[in-house]
């Protein structure tokens, strides 16, 4: 993949290219990967938007499969340079069993990892998360820490521990010989609690907050910092270390760097009020409302509920035992691994960040504004 300036010649697979992040990643590569030739994006359901992208002189490829299934992901890979594997089953509510979330981003990152051997492709860029991290299930805090920092790593829940297992599949990966024997390339990118325009969560919080009369209540301390980083800035960081893995393989390889920006270090509360707030709602309460002991039961009887309505409907509150012990415990970092490896800087501001993420909120259907 060595830089020249002959006709674009790389083609690239990006699964899960129609979510959230996916769909930044996509956007970002045609936006600014000069050398691109062909962008596959592969996904279980393939979004409208995709259309408006075949108009460029890149050519887009819109590919509709399953990442649990080895055959349908092996042609997609079959001819990719590089691939940007986001494709993940995101649920810490309840919604998909254990083991579909172990199906999807387990056995699913299997997949793609052996494509790429049965294939030749040699680069691999993996969407981890921080939770492969933490918080841990102690509620121990990572304050600013780096990907150095010891931390007492313990998974419970099937989606931190489904993360952990595939990242650590991707890293393994790093070095096997691929198809016409040269070594596969892999990183993994550990994103802190995503967010901008296209964030389902802060949409639901939005909608909450309108029918609650433009308020929400705060449930957690705002001493209590969790770690963000805008979507546009965790896009180019996929884009920035997939160009550079070939060109710095012993150094990038085997990696795993924590995605990171200017963002500021805030509760989660706090933090989306920067974005809900000049929306017109406000956070009632500058200490939580209700005590800590009364949130652990509230979470606890949402998880019974959710058990016991299982045969009849599906009951998946944002608040249960796990996502109330996330975004009560401290997790924040502080890095410069992406920066020192890879030259990244982030190419958006936090004002930038904020204000693309505020428009988009207003943007929204039934705005308070
Ligand atoms: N949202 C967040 O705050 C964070 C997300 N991540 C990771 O980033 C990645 C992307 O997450 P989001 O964009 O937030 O989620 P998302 O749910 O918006 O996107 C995931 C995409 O993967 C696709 N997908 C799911 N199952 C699939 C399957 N079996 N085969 C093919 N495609 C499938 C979905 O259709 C969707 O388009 C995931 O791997 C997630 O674990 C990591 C850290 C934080
Ligand atoms: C107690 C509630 C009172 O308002 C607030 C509940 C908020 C939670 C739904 C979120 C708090 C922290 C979030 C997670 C975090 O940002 C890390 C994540 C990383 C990922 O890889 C996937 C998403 C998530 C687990 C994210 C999910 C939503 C929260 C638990």
């Amino acid at each position: 993949m060595a830089e020249s300036a002959q006709a674009p010649e790389l083609v690239y697979l990006v699964t899960g290219g129609c979510g959230f992040l996916g769909e930044h990643v996509v956007r970002m590569l045609l936006e600014r990967e000069p050398r691109l030739r062909e962008l596959r994006i592969f996904d279980l359901h393939l979004s409208p938007w995709l259309e408006e992208l075949k108009t460029g002189t890149v050519q887009v490829t819109a590919i509709q499969g399953d990442v649990t299934q080895a055959q349908e992901v092996k042609a997609a890979v079959a001819g990719a340079h590089v691939v940007i594997h986001t494709a993940g089953l995101v649920d810490v509510f309840g919604r998909a069993s254990p083991e579909t979330i172990h199906k999807v981003n387990v056995w699913g990152t299997k997949n793609v990892i052996e494509a790429c051997v049965q294939t030749g492709t040699q680069f691999l860029v993996y969407t981890s998360s921080m939770e492969v991290v933490g918080p841990n299930i102690k509620g121990h805090p990572f304050y600013r820490g780096n990907e150095d920092t010891p931390y007492e790593a313990v998974h419970k829940h099937p989606y931190p521990c489904s993360k952990a297992l595939a990242e650590r599949l991707v890293l393994e990966a790093n070095g096997k010989k691929v198809r016409g024997g040269l070594p596969l390339v892999t990183c993994a990118l550990r994103p802190t609690g995503i967010y901008g325009e296209g964030h389902q969560i802060m949409r639901d919080f939005y909608r909450q907050g309108l029918r609650l009369g433009g308020r929400l209540f705060r449930a957690i301390p705002a001493s209590v910092e969790h770690g963000r980083v805008y979507v546009g800035n965790v896009a180019w960081m996929h884009v920035l270390v997939a160009r550079e893995l070939e060109q710095r393989a012993a150094l990038l390889g085997g990696q795993v760097y924590f995605c990171y920006d200017k963002s500021p270090y805030k509760s989660y509360e706090d933090f989306n009020m920067e974005f809900l707030g000049p929306c017109g709602l406000r956070l009632v309460g500058t200490r939580p409302l209700l005590p800590y002991w009364l949130l652990v039961l509230l979470a606890a009887l949402n998880a019974l509920l959710q058990w016991l309505l299982r045969p009849l409907l599906l009951y998946a509150p944002l608040l249960n035992p796990y996502t109330l012990a996330v975004a009560n415990t401290t997790f924040t970092v502080s890095t410069n691994k992406a920066q020192r490896h890879f030259g990244y800087e982030p190419l958006f501001s936090w004002e930038e960040s904020r204000t693309r993420t505020i428009l988009w909120v207003q943007a929204m259907e039934g705005s308070a504004q």
